[in-house]
């Protein structure tokens, strides 16, 4: 199966929380880290996110700095990338940032079973594709968006897509940001949610560089898949 390059980036405390039990959002990682996401950004096809995290966070998704908005509309691009968000159900929220704010394609992906006036109102604000009947089939996913040219995919979040993403074998590296707070919270979402392995499997990982960033670490990891 034909994919774009795929990677996760996040940012966790050191308890390995995304957010808080509220699912609020809080100061993981300083002004270097946001410049190093901005960065990751400008150099993608396009970043996709899950329902959950629109709905919790509303975020735009779109690339801050002027200087990498110029180069980017130089080299023949959008001023942003692709935004994509994973919505089996088309439950995306017409006045969302990521329609509102920033110029560029929008894309959600709804499954076959979606609520046709959902979808209905969306296609005015977005392209929408259909992948999978009740939930987004995200193989079938991935390979669409290859074929509409997204070569390089950033994944950001959240917890229940990157376990979705990573248990379908869809994920080349994930880059983390651990910051200096604790979060806690028994429900709070961590890096990878979803519903865990069955058994006593794993997924092995690769350490590709670990390194300090103001007061944390940012680690890269390679996904070793299993074939
Ligand atoms: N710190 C960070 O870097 C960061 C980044 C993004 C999100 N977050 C946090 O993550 C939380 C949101 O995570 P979440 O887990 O609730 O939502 P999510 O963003 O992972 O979206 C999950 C939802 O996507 C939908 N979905 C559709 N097809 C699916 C499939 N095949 N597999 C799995 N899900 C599918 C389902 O409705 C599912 O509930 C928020 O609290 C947000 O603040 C943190
Ligand atoms: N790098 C980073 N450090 C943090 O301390 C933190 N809380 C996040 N959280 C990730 C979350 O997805 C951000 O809130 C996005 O940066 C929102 O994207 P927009 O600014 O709306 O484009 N990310």
């Amino acid at each position: 199966m034909d994919r774009p390059f795929i990677f996760i980036n996040s940012a966790m405390s050191a308890d390995g929380k995304i957010s808080t039990w509220q699912r609020k959002q809080v100061r993981i990682s300083g002004a270097i880290d946001f410049d190093r996401v901005d960065r990751l950004r400008c150099g993608s096809d396009a970043i996709m996110v899950g329902i959950g995290t629109v709905l919790a966070d509303d975020p735009s998704l779109t690339v801050k700095s002027v200087q990498r908005k110029i180069e980017r509309k130089e080299k023949g691009f959008d001023e942003n990338p692709v935004r994509v968000i994973i919505d089996s159900q088309a439950r995306t929220p017409i006045d969302a940032d990521i329609f509102k704010k920033g110029e560029g394609r929008r894309i959600v992906v709804v499954s076959s079973s979606a609520p046709s006036e959902n979808v209905k109102a969306l296609r005015r604000k977005a392209m929408v594709i259909i992948a999978g009947e009740s939930r987004v089939d995200l193989p079938d996913a991935m390979e669409q968006l290859y074929l509409l040219g997204i070569n390089r995919l950033m994944v950001e979040g959240g917890a229940t897509l990157n376990w979705a993403m990573l248990s379908s074998g869809l994920v080349d590296e994930i880059y983390t940001f651990v910051g200096n707070v604790i979060i806690g919270g028994q429900v709070a979402p961590t890096l990878v949610d979803g519903e865990g392995f069955k058994d006593t499997s794993t997924l092995p990982l690769e350490l590709i560089s670990a390194e300090k960033i103001e007061q944390g670490i940012l680690l890269k990891w390679k996904v070793l898949n299993f074939q």
